[in-house]
């Protein structure tokens, strides 16, 4: 095969809880992460060359190793001790920066794609393990679907996704740092919230009320304290008609859960006036 094309999903974090700080600096986490029908279209080409090239229709990410694609092709080869090169050309729908794992996801996508490029035949568990080594949302990326996540983000167990949802993403034009983020939470402050014990069967049974009502993010703490506009958009979400509204990741954007994809449309149409990069969205299940 001389050239793979894949779809690179990004994900909403439904539930995010920091337990504690790690020696390394990291954080343990427990969290609910739910696949979304936005995606990225990566590429991948045999090159001659032996030289790692990147393309992309964004003006917002680099196309030299600072892009996470080229460094997951890196690790590949480095890895595998491969001497071909590779051209990546990514199409990018997923917001930069944005707390939802686009970046993650692309390297997720290069790791998939170079496993049948090359013919490595590399099981699952392998690429999760050299994901983790470029992300700690990566192994979840990589995964796709919905899971419940422990560690800092790979001790995955699969669950029964949120089924058919119709979801609004906005992202307002602030740049928010995940590294800021986790150095500005004030754990001592924060209310510690383990996982409801009905949560799990709330987004089984899609019962969007119950949901909307037990989800929660730790790291709105630092995010929505520190920019008004997060608050801002969750109120206006709900004026008009979400369930419920909530800052996925580190943020910025904040997603809206709708009953219907009229309603979200309608929601979309009226966010859009006050933030451009505003997405009507259905949840992703494998
Ligand atoms: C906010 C989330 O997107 C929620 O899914 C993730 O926790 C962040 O995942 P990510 O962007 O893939 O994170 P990485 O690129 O591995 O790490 C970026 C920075 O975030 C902090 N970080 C990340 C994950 C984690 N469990 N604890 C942390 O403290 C670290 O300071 C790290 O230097
Ligand atoms: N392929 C890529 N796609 C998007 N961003 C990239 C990529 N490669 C490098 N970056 C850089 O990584 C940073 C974070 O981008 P990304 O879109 O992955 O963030 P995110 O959605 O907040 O991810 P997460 O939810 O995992 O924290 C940006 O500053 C961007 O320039």
């Amino acid at each position: 095969m001389e050239k793979i094309r894949i779809k690179t999903y990004g994900k909403i974090n439904l539930y995010l809880e920091v337990i504690k700080k790690r020696e390394d600096g990291y954080h343990d986490l427990q969290m609910v992460m739910q696949s979304i029908g936005l995606y990225d279209e990566v590429s991948l080409q045999k090159k001659e060359r032996d030289e790692i090239t990147l393309y992309t229709n964004s003006p917002y990410i680099p196309t030299d190793e600072g892009n996470i694609a080229v460094q997951a092709a890196k690790l590949m080869k480095e890895e595998f001790q491969i001497d071909q090169g590779v051209e990546i050309s990514i199409t990018k729908n997923i917001p930069v920066a944005a707390g939802l794992a686009g970046g993650s996801a692309n390297a997720a996508g290069v790791l998939k794609g170079l496993n049948e490029l090359w013919e490595l035949k590399l099981r699952d568990e392998k690429l999760r393990e050299l994901g983790l080594r470029l992300g700690a949302d990566v192994p979840f990326v990589l995964m796709e679907g919905a899971a419940v996540a422990e560690g800092i983000g790979e001790r995955l167990t699969p669950i029964e996704g949120l089924k058919n949802t119709w979801l609004v993403l906005c992202k307002p034009g602030i740049s928010i740092s995940t590294p800021e983020v986790y150095k500005a939470l004030d754990l001592e402050a924060l209310e510690r919230r383990p996982l409801p014990p009905g949560f799990l069967s709330a987004i089984e049974k899609r019962d969007l009320r119950t949901l909307s009502k037990t989800m929660y993010n730790a790291l709105e703490s630092v995010t929505a304290k520190k920019h008004g506009v997060i608050e801002d958009i969750k109120k206006k979400m709900m004026q008009y008609n979400a369930i419920g509204a909530m800052m996925t990741g580190s943020g910025p954007t904040v997603f809206g859960i709708f009953k219907d994809q009229d309603r979200a449309k309608k929601a979309a149409r009226n966010l859009r006036k006050y933030h451009h990069q505003t997405y009507v969205v259905n949840t992703y299940n494998k």
